[in-house]
């Protein structure tokens, strides 16, 4: 079978995240498109530079702090060649418990994935969430720059919100490529 384009890879303390990171790649599949995951503390970070798209995952924790295995490599995610690359990201966070710091991890990584020029992709609504702030939101509080997802407050809409992301990313990828 062909290699796949699209690799995804998780950090996680608590598993909702490579959850989540398998409810996408159902979601893919189901258009026809195999995803390889990954866990990011098993695998060599060149690994990043052979797919030509990525979707990222990755849980706050701690009052905005980032999840342990993707901090490790952080400050090496600039020298990755992503240039040619698409990128999409998503978090895990939790609105009512932590509203100031919701989903902030994302914001870091695609703080840390900014200098790589690579091309971001599946911007997501702010609407029907509720906090107070976000490091992931770009344009004052109208877009997170990847998908939020919230199993501890909102667990009933992860599905669907995955399934519309998924299109969106479908489509977006699909204009990038054109
Ligand atoms: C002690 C603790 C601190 C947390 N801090 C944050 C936070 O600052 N921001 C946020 O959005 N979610 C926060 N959360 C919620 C987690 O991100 C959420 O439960 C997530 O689904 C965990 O993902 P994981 O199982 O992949 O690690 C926190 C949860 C706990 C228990």
């Amino acid at each position: 079978m062909a290699k796949s384009t699209i690799a995804l890879i998780y950090g996680t303390d608590t598993n909702n995240t490579e959850e989540v990171g398998h409810k996408i790649a159902k979601q893919w599949e189901e258009l026809g498109e195999q995803v390889d995951i990954f866990n990011i503390k098993d695998i060599e970070l060149g690994l990043l530079e052979e797919y030509s798209m990525l979707i990222l995952g990755i849980p706050t924790w701690d009052f905005g702090g980032i999840q342990s295995d993707w901090e490790d490599i952080g400050d090496s995610l600039a020298e990755l060649a992503l240039e040619d690359t698409v990128i999409a990201l998503y978090g895990l966070g939790d609105q009512f418990g932590y509203g100031d710091y919701f989903i902030d991890a994302v914001g870091w990584l695609y703080e840390k994935l900014l200098p790589t020029n690579a091309t971001f992709i599946g911007q997501w609504s702010t609407e029907g969430y509720e906090f107070e702030a976000s490091r992931a939101c770009i344009e004052s509080k109208k877009f997170f720059i990847g998908l939020a997802i919230d199993e501890d407050q909102q667990f009933e809409l992860t599905d669907q919100r995955i399934e519309q992301w998924v299109i969106q990313l479908y489509a977006e990828r699909a204009v990038e490529a054109a």
